[in-house]
């Protein structure tokens, strides 16, 4: 299976541009008002067409109410929700049922103890994305640029497929993707000049490295069977 490549927490035409005329397979958006990278609903409806089956569209919440998620999807009718806060195993079933739509599921990742609620998540989510668990004082749960320890995905096996995320960028993307062997990887802040602000050439470099670990990667798992 081809390597999934998400940006995440694009805002503006020109750097969503980049990312899809560079490869994106998903393209996210960030619903989160304490965000540099949250968008306004109008925003999101001005920014929606431009993806127009180009890649995947993801929107980004965290523990949104039903009010609010309908508000988002009447808006920019994503492919796919990215759930990154504390949603319980109920919740995104509910919500499934609710608005109909695939959910990606972000679990928190410190230590090896996070990945004991996986069977639970595994079940109902479509997929899983794997980023560094924040800090307690944390302004927000995610995009904040941090990688964790990603042998803890080695040798992971699951039924549902996972992406990796936390502090990933075009110089470290091969190592990360070769350790966990990830269905897809997902950046934000490596592709960003400083917070909320993406860089165009930072996004095609991304892309072009995941690319890249990917052939190195094949090259290795077609020699080895
Ligand atoms: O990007 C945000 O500001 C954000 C806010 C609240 C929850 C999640 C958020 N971002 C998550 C992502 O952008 C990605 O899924 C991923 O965590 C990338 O993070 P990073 O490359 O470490 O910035």
């Amino acid at each position: 299976m081809p390597l999934i490549v998400k940006i995440c927490g694009l805002s503006t035409i020109e750097t969503l541009d980049a990312a899809l005329q560079a490869g994106a397979d998903m393209v996210g958006f960030v619903f989160f008002p304490p965000s540099p990278r949250h968008l306004e609903l109008p925003r999101a409806r001005e920014l929606s067409p431009q993806v127009r089956g180009r890649a995947g569209k993801v929107a980004l919440t965290v523990d949104a109410d039903d009010a609010t998620l309908s508000g988002i999807i009447e808006a920019m009718r994503p492919d796919l929700l990215q759930l990154h806060g504390k949603e319980t195993v109920a919740r995104i079933r509910e919500i499934k049922r609710l608005f109909g739509l695939p959910v990606m599921k972000a679990i928190g990742v410190e230590t090896a103890a996070d990945l004991a609620e996986l069977p639970g998540y595994a079940a109902v989510a479509d997929r899983l994305l794997f980023d560094a668990r924040p800090p307690k004082d944390a302004t927000r749960p995610g995009g904040l640029g941090v990688p964790f320890d990603w042998r803890l995905l080695e040798n992971l096996s699951l039924e549902v497929p996972f992406m990796l995320s936390g502090g990933l960028a075009a110089g470290n993307i091969h190592d990360a993707v070769c350790i966990t062997r990830a269905g897809g990887v997902d950046v934000s802040s490596g592709v960003e000049s400083s917070p909320g602000v993406k860089d165009a050439g930072m996004i095609r470099d991304f892309i072009r490295a995941a690319r890249a670990a990917e052939t190195s990667l094949r090259g290795v798992t077609s020699h080895v069977e």
